[in-house]
């Protein structure tokens, strides 16, 4: 008869352990899961991922409810454990299940630490730790706008990366002076804050908050020097402590954590932990690759098999902010017995430490390029002997320091590269040799690994290169996203060969490994189908973002935003009455100047659009698409005395032209009457500059995040010949850009010369032109198109208003 295990915590740990003992020994147990959370095992790790727009959560679910199934678990999900009865050898929950068992695991990982203020009960104060919180940062983002995060280290800038990408206003207080101190030294960390605050990050460094002010919902907070800082919500991300509350009341031996020795045995017998509730050799955990390690170890003792028990782990940890790369592993601070090799280079922004204890390495900081992290971190676990190659780890070789394939050779199978899935050397080497994988992409199709924070990459390609030799890895290649491991020319190359005209036939056909697709591949296709096929493919309205859905730009509040084209920037007395009459009949709350030259009504109920946009009788100005945003001019030489040419006149006839155009992301204009350029064409993906005699166009600048000035394409003579260019190259982009890449990173991507070269000759400009002409032939005011029908009007006034986006 088999036995009964009982498992304590649907999380990772936990259910790793699991799954590794069902490989194991798959008849020894009837198992039974208890989980908190009313959700199925998900990979926690990838909550960042999804506050900050790049997953979905149906994307992080690690084992569905048919795994469940399929595995003859039963799972309780939603139910918390209040006791266990280590005599009577029975589990309890708070709804009343009882269980009994012959082996219970307890993996109920952690508790967020939260600070015992006053005030810290207030509405709108809450931690990050699970799904709950998630939908809670998204919630408050459509009503509020001041976020504060508390915490500075890994979760604390995760959190705070995702409240930027929800629009919020965000500031991180941290009590020490350097950011991710308990990860970073002084010279990464100050290079860390200088790039946040770049993506618009706020800090407060050396705060200790002392109240958390408001009445029933936060309003601010305020710090021990007396100064204070407003809050519509405040995250506090300021370390973890084990969860063991009802192990210790079930009798359990606890200290900081659940007290285990190396074969993850509690003091009492059959009772056993794993995860970021344990404490080992007086060390709790709070990443997923040791946690793992703790359940492998705890699968093979459960399975009956020989196993050298769990000796701790030294780990390594990868911020997942997209932009910014950093790694930190082992001992990374200075000592009076270490010595360390650094390279800094400041305006590279790259900064790389490597600490070394008697001939050995075991710390290290990387910062902007982390592509030596995965080596480092090997050479830091195997403990080798590195004694007069010191230099040459970082400095380059010459021959003597450790090859990757050395490093690779000496790692035994069981040893984890991928840390976040658990996945071992030999199971990569497995999946090279048996399933014929020849690429990171397939590696993780195969094996998950390199699915969540991405850091273990390189250890896979070097993997990958030791076993196959250099010619038979593939180049390493993004699919576009977790749903296929196609990149964007094989999709577009598919698409275009097989005449693929809808979504669901790419997904089918081209072997998507999610048949429904995901919030990132579903809009890109949608896209890619309208740019292959301008005339056959039907724009699938659904997988578009919810401002281009809706036509028009969604707010914090869930009013959304009308902009109505104002061509060049320049209007007329009759538009600007009528926008005002618009904006005082449908109570307008506030009417806005922008930074585009047109004007914007704002706090727009959205069963008021269709009506206010049969009242305003203008163009959508597309000021959520992606699209041709505006065409910035200045004056240009009808009044000014600079000017030499009209740039008032050509931004009109271009913003003409080319409006209403899909492109794979926004796309802005400007156009200035003579080199002082008023308009500031030099920093948007196209600009067009007035010279003596005729035009410069300039491209691929950006005045975004990561300010990008343009490169100078061509001089040309006459209008026309600014309109040939401006279509081609608007064309090259829609024919090869990724979707959501603006051009200021597709130009670096391809490279100016490859444009210049696309471009140069007429015939192929020409081509270009007609491709481009066609899509424009069969574009719509969207506006018009929804008030004009009435079929459209019901879809739109039915549309959901969807959670996130
Ligand atoms: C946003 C975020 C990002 C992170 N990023 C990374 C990263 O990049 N890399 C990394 O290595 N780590 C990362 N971590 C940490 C990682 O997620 C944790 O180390 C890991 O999830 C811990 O696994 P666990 O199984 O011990 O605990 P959990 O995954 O927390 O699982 C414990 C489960 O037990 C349940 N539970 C608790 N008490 C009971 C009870 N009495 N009865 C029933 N159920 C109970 C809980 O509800 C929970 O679902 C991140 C964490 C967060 C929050
Ligand atoms: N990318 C990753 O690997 C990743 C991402 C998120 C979370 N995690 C894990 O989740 C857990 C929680 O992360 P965390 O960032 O909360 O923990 P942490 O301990 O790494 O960082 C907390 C930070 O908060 C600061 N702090 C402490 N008290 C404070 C106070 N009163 N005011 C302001 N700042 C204060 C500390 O100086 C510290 O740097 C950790 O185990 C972490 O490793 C990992
Ligand atoms: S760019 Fe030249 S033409 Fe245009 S407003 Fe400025 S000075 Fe005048
Ligand atoms: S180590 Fe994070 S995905 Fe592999």
């Amino acid at each position: 008869m088999k036995k009964k295990l009982v498992l304590i915590g649907n999380g990772m740990a936990g259910v790793n352990c699991i799954e590794q003992i069902l490989k194991l020994a798959p008849n020894r147990y009837d198992i039974t899961i208890f989980g908190s959370e009313p959700h199925p095992n998900y990979n926690r790790i990838m909550l960042s991922s999804v506050l900050a727009g790049d997953a979905d959560i149906n994307d992080i679910v690690i084992n569905s409810w048919d795994w469940y199934r399929e595995n003859n678990i039963i799972i309780h999900a939603g139910h918390t454990v209040s006791n266990i009865d280590t005599k009577r050898k029975i589990v309890s929950t708070e709804s009343g299940i009882q269980v009994p068992y012959d082996d219970v695991i307890i993996a109920t990982g952690s508790l967020p630490f939260m600070l015992p203020l006053p005030g810290a009960d207030k509405k709108g104060v809450i931690a990050f730790r699970d799904i709950k919180d998630c939908e809670t940062m998204f919630e408050t983002a459509k009503k509020y706008k001041k976020a504060v995060v508390i915490g500075g280290g890994l979760l604390g800038l995760e959190a705070a990366r995702g409240l930027l990408n929800l629009n919020m206003e965000v500031s991180v207080v941290h009590s020490n002076k350097i950011l991710m101190n308990r990860q970073m030294d002084e010279t990464g960390g100050i290079m860390l804050q200088k790039e946040l605050q770049q993506q618009g990050m706020k800090f407060l460094l050396g705060k200790n908050t002392e109240k958390i002010l408001g009445k029933e919902r936060v309003t601010g907070l305020r710090f021990s020097d007396g100064s204070e800082e407003s809050a519509d919500l405040v995250v506090m991300a300021i370390g973890i402590k084990p969860n063991m509350a009802m192990a210790k009341k079930s009798g359990i031996e606890v200290n900081r954590g659940i007290l285990v020795n190396d074969f993850m045995e509690t003091n009492i017998p059959n009772v056993y932990s794993v995860g970021e509730c344990v404490e080992h050799r007086g060390i709790s955990y709070g990443l997923v690759a040791p946690l793992y390690e703790q359940a492998a170890v705890l699968a093979k003792k459960l399975a009956g098999l020989e196993t050298e028990g769990y000796h701790g782990s030294v780990v390594s940890t990868k911020l997942k902010v997209s932009g910014v790369d950093v790694f930190s592993a082992g001992q990374f601070l200075d000592n009076v017995d270490t010595r360390a090799v650094r390279v800094q280079d400041e305006f590279g922004g790259v900064y790389k430490k490597v600490v070394i204890r008697g001939g050995k390495v075991v710390g290290a900081v990387l910062f902007g390029d982390i592509s030596d992290g995965a080596r480092l971190f090997a050479m830091i676990r195997s403990g080798e002997d590195v004694t007069g190659k010191e230099k040459e780890i970082l400095l380059g070789s010459g021959g003597s320091a450790p090859s990757n394939a050395d490093l690779i050779a000496s790692m035994s199978d069981d040893e984890i590269v991928c840390g976040c899935n658990g996945v071992s050397k030999g199971a990569v080497v497995t999946a090279i040799n048996e399933k014929g994988c020849t690429s990171v992409n397939d590696i993780k199709a195969c094996t998950k690994a390199s699915a969540s924070c991405g850091g273990c990459k390189p250890l896979i390609a070097d993997v990958l290169t030791y076993v196959l030799g250099a010619d038979g890895v593939k180049t390493v290649k993004e699919g576009i996203c977790g749903c296929t491991t196609l990149s964007r020319d094989e999709v577009v190359e598919g698409i275009r060969e097989m005449k693929l005209t809808t979504s669901k036939e790419v997904m089918n056909v081209m072997g998507w490994n999610n048949p429904e697709g995901c919030s990132k591949c579903r809009p890109a296709l949608n896209y890619y189908l309208g740019m292959v096929w301008p005339e056959d493919h039907e724009d699938e309205r659904e997988s578009r973002f919810v401002n281009e859905r809706n036509h028009a730009n969604i707010q914090k509040d869930g009013t959304y935003s009308v902009v109505p084209r104002i061509y060049g920037g320049v209007t007329t007395p009759q538009d600007l009455k009528k926008i005002a009459d618009v904006a005082v009949k449908y109570e307008v709350p506030l009417v806005k100047i922008t930074g585009g030259q047109r004007i914007d009504l704002l706090g727009v109920k959205k069963e008021d659009l269709p009506s206010m946009w049969t009242d305003l009788d203008m163009p959508s100005g597309y000021a959520y698409g992606k699209t041709l945003r505006t065409v910035k001019t200045c004056v240009g030489s009808t009044f000014c005395r600079f000017g030499t040419q009209d740039s008032m006149a050509m931004g009109i006839e271009m913003e003409k032209r080319f409006e209403r155009l899909s492109t794979p992301a926004k796309f802005k204009m400007a156009v200035s009457g003579c080199p002082r350029n008023c308009a500031e064409a030099t920093i948007k993906d196209l600009g067009v500059v007035a010279i003596d005699g005729g035009w410069e166009i300039h491209v691929g600048g950006n005045g975004g995040t990561k300010v990008r000035v343009t490169d100078l394409l061509v001089k040309v003579k006459t209008e026309e010949e600014v309109l040939e260019w401006t279509g081609a190259y608007m064309q090259y982009y829609r024919e090869t850009g990724k979707y959501n890449e603006r051009t200021a990173e597709w130009l670096e991507r391809v490279g100016l010369d490859t444009i210049k070269a696309a471009l140069e000759k007429k015939e192929d400009r020409l081509a270009l032109v007609e491709r481009i002409e066609l899509a424009l032939s069969l574009t719509q005011d969207p506006w018009k198109e929804i008030v004009e029908t009435d079929k459209l009007r019901t879809t739109f006034e039915n549309l959901p208003i969807p959670t996130m986006n």
